[in-house]
């Protein structure tokens, strides 16, 4: 279970933006985080993920207070709007860096990056650069990422939006299919809400730096 309690991130002085923000997802569940531009939905990613202040509230996870975590401590992996796959690298080496930013792999890391691209349809795709794959290659080596941190909770913030309707549904409905396999709790950013009817269990409206409604879907 994610519980988010009261929090609240600092922009600076120079901003006024504030946020405060309360939600509960059950565990397992798939949670479409919706709203205005600029409501703040990648604010409250970010905030869980572990990048920017927090100035009060908190993050738990299975009980678990998180909110003083380093992201990379923290039980969740990330796969945000810009999937930022490095061109010299190769698919394996991309998944790789989920494992380790230094790529620093012994032969058994192999093995989990080879069954993280099988996961999302890539097996055999380990040596092809970004430059050589599909958008929609792309964002599921960038899923495999994620995939391959072997982490309960996954964040997505607005991950699909570059591909077009048809692609869009195939990628939420492996998302949608390895949260179930995986059991994984999923908190995922998206601008139409119709791309995720009858998929998630739960509908967050993020707007003015709060959750406005969070309703079962
Ligand atoms: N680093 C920052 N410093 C100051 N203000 C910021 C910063 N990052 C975001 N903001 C402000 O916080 C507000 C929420 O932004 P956020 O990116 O969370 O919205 P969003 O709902 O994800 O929008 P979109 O759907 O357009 O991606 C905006 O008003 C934005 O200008």
């Amino acid at each position: 279970m994610l519980e988010i309690e009261a929090l609240s991130v600092d922009f600076g002085p120079r901003s006024a933006f504030s946020t405060h923000y309360d939600l509960t997802v059950p565990p397992g569940a798939l949670c479409a985080v919706v709203g205005p531009s600029g409501g703040g939905k990648t604010t409250l990613l970010h905030a869980i993920a572990g990048f920017g202040r927090v100035i009060s509230g908190a993050v738990r996870f299975d009980g678990r207070d998180i909110t003083g975590l380093p992201p990379a401590a923290r039980p969740l992996s990330i796969l945000f709007q810009e999937h930022n796959l490095f061109p010299h690298l190769d698919a394996a080496a991309n998944v790789g860096l989920g494992i380790d930013p230094g790529l620093k792999l012994g032969a058994a890391d192999g093995e989990r990056i080879s069954r993280a691209l099988a996961e999302v349809d890539l097996a055999g795709f380990e040596r092809r650069k970004p430059g050589e794959l599909s958008g929609g290659q792309r964002q599921r080596v960038a899923l495999a990422r994620a995939l391959v941190r072997d982490k309960p909770l996954m964040l997505l913030d607005e991950p699909f939006g570059a591909l077009d309707p048809e692609l869009r549904a195939d990628m939420i409905a492996l998302v949608d299919h390895l949260r179930a396999h995986k059991r994984l709790t999923v908190l995922m950013s998206i601008h139409t809400p119709g791309d995720v009817a009858g998929i998630a269990d739960l509908v967050a409206t993020v707007r003015d730096g709060r959750v406005a409604i969070a309703a079962s879907a």
